[in-house]
């Protein structure tokens, strides 16, 4: 899909959120600070990104995730876990970058800090109901499968 972009940092044009790998399902998202930014053990800090997209279409969304080797290794996570891009945001896409690790963790200038997904959404109406119609699970749930 074609989707208009807004470069707000000049130093992102040279390296643009790409896809990795013709597979690759994020591009890699760049902490658009201008000096290393120190998070200590379970610190956070909103990162801008440089860059602001306008989906506009209802039927996709974004999706900021963390990136797997940071989450993994240093334990630089997303201090709200995801990140819900709606489709009429126009401001800068930020990073809400959280060390939940023991360890101080040093975020470079432009350092791919995150990734963003595009996904498709459906926006339902509710029709409101006295009951449903009946499944095998109905209203059971929280491990209920496979007992006895
Ligand atoms: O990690 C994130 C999460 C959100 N946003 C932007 C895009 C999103 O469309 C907007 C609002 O996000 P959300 O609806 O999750 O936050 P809210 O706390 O409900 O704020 P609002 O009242 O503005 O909807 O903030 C980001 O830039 N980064
Ligand atoms: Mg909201």
């Amino acid at each position: 899909m074609k989707l208009d972009v807004q470069i707000l940092d000049e130093r992102l044009r040279a390296q643009m959120p790409a896809y990795a790998t013709p597979g690759s399902a994020g591009l890699d998202l760049r902490a658009c600070v201008d000096a290393p930014l120190t998070l200590p053990p379970d610190g956070w800090q909103l990162v801008p990104t440089g860059m602001a997209m306008h989906l506009a279409d209802p039927g996709f969304a974004a999706l900021i995730l963390p990136r797997s080797g940071l989450g993994h290794k240093h334990g630089i996570v997303l201090g709200n876990l995801v990140g819900l891009i709606d489709s009429d945001y126009q401001g800068q896409l930020m990073v809400s970058a959280w060390n939940r690790s023991p360890t101080a963790f040093t975020i470079e200038p432009m350092e791919r800090i995150a990734q963003l997904v595009i996904v498709p959404v459906v926006q339902a109406t509710f029709r409101l109901v006295d009951s449903f119609e009946a499944t095998a699970r109905g209203a059971s749930g929280y491990g209920s499968t496979g007992l006895g």
